[in-house]
C-alpha cells in the first residue's frame, strides 16, 4: 500500500499551504465526529491529508479534543502514517522556545479522556514501550533539521489535562522527574495510533520555559503565538521535507502496522458484534 502521510496540526497550526488537489472533506467515525473536516490532496508524489486538532478557529479544549474520532477517520481514508505537529513548554534550559522536539518517550498524566478503541466486548492489549515509530521520528528529524531550526532528538513529554498550565509547584516536580517537555494533547493521541496499527511521530515546537525558570515567570499566551508564528515557515518546509521523504520509501520496516497481531485477547464467539463493527477501519484486519 501506498503511503498516506496525515499531519496533526496543534495550536497555531489550522491550515496547510501548497498542497495539490487539496479539499476539505467531511469523515464520520463511528467513534464521533472528528475536530475539523479533513483537507486531503497530495503533496508531490505523496497522498497528504491535515487535520486541525483544535479545529479551525480554535475550538476544541485539550480534554474535549475527540482524539478516537480524529484517528479513526484517518485511518479510515488511508492514512497510513501520522506527524503530529505541536506547541509545547520546556523544563530544560538548552531546550529553548523556537526549538523543535523529536518527542520520545512520554508520561501520561491525563485522566479526563477516553484513551482506547477497545473494551467491553472487545479487549486488546497493545504495547506503548516505545508508542513512536523510529523510522518516521528519524524522518521528521532529518526534515526539520533541513527547515533550519535547531532539533533534539529527543524528549520526554509530559502530558497533562489542562486547559490551565501547571503550578509552580508541578513544573518543578516535572523537571524533578526527569521530563523534558510538557503539553496537553500527545495523549492519548499516540496509544490511539497505535491501536490503530499507524506510524506516530511526534514534532514538539517550544514556546515557553513553563514556569519554572527563574528569569521567564509565568507562561504567557501571547509568548507561545509569537513562537508559533516565527516558527510557521518552519513546519511548512519540514512538512513538505517529510512528505518528500516518505515518497521515496514505499513502506516502513519496525513493524506499526503490524500492533494488533496479538493484542485481542477476546474470544471470536464472545465479542460484541456491536463493539466489533465500529472496530471496522481500526482493527478490521485482525477481527475478521
Ligand atoms: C496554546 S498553548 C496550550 C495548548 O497548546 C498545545 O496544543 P497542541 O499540543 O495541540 O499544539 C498544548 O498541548 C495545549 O493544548
Ligand atoms: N507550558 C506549557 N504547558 C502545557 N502545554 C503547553 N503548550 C505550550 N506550552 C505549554
Amino acid at each position: 500500500m501506498d503511503r498516506h502521510l496525515a499531519i496533526i496540526g496543534g495550536s497555531g497550526l489550522y491550515q496547510i499551504d501548497g498542497m495539490e488537489e487539496a479539499a476539505w472533506r467531511s469523515v464520520e467515525s463511528p467513534f464521533g465526529t472528528p475536530s475539523d473536516e479533513i483537507l486531503t490532496g497530495r503533496l508531490g508524489a505523496v497522498r497528504l491529508s491535515f487535520l486541525p486538532r483544535h479545529g479551525r478557529g480554535h475550538v476544541h479544549s485539550p480534554t474535549d479534543v475527540p482524539y478516537r474520532a480524529n484517528i479513526d477517520a484517518l485511518k479510515r481514508i488511508g492514512v497510513t502514517d501520522v506527524v503530529s505537529v505541536s506547541a509545547c513548554g520546556s523544563f530544560r534550559e538548552e531546550m529553548a522556545p523556537g526549538d523543535f522536539v523529536i518527542v520520545d518517550p512520554f508520561i501520561d498524566r491525563t485522566f479526563a479522556r477516553e484513551k482506547s478503541f477497545f473494551g467491553s466486548g472487545c479487549v486488546a492489549h497493545v504495547s506503548l514501550a516505545e508508542p513512536v515509530c523510529p523510522e518516521l521520528s528519524t524522518t521528521a528529524r532529518a526534515a526539520a533539521e533541513a527547515a533550519g531550526v535547531r532539533v533534539h532528538d529527543c524528549g520526554t513529554y509530559l502530558a497533562m489535562e489542562g486547559p490551565q498550565f501547571s503550578t509552580l509547584a508541578e513544573s518543578r516536580m516535572y523537571r524533578a522527574w526527569g521530563c523534558d517537555v510538557i503539553g496537553m494533547t500527545n495523549m492519548p493521541e499516540a496509544k490511539l495510533a497505535r491501536e490503530a496499527e499507524l506510524c506516530y511521530a511526534s514534532v514538539a515546537m517550544i514556546t515557553d520555559y513553563d514556569s519554572w525558570h527563574p528569569e521567564h515567570g509565568a507562561v504567557e499566551i501571547t509568548q507561545i503565538i509569537e513562537t508559533l508564528k516565527g516558527n510557521a515557515e518552519a513546519a511548512r518546509s519540514m512538512v513538505t521535507g517529510i512528505a518528500r521523504a516518505l515518497s521515496e520509501k514505499p513502506s516502513c520496516e519496525a513493524g506499526c502496522d503490524r500492533a494488533l497481531e496479538h493484542a485481542v485477547m477476546t474470544a471470536p464467539e464472545k465479542r460484541d458484534p456491536q463493539v466489533a463493527a465500529k472496530l471496522d477501519a481500526v482493527a478490521g484486519r485482525v477481527l475478521q
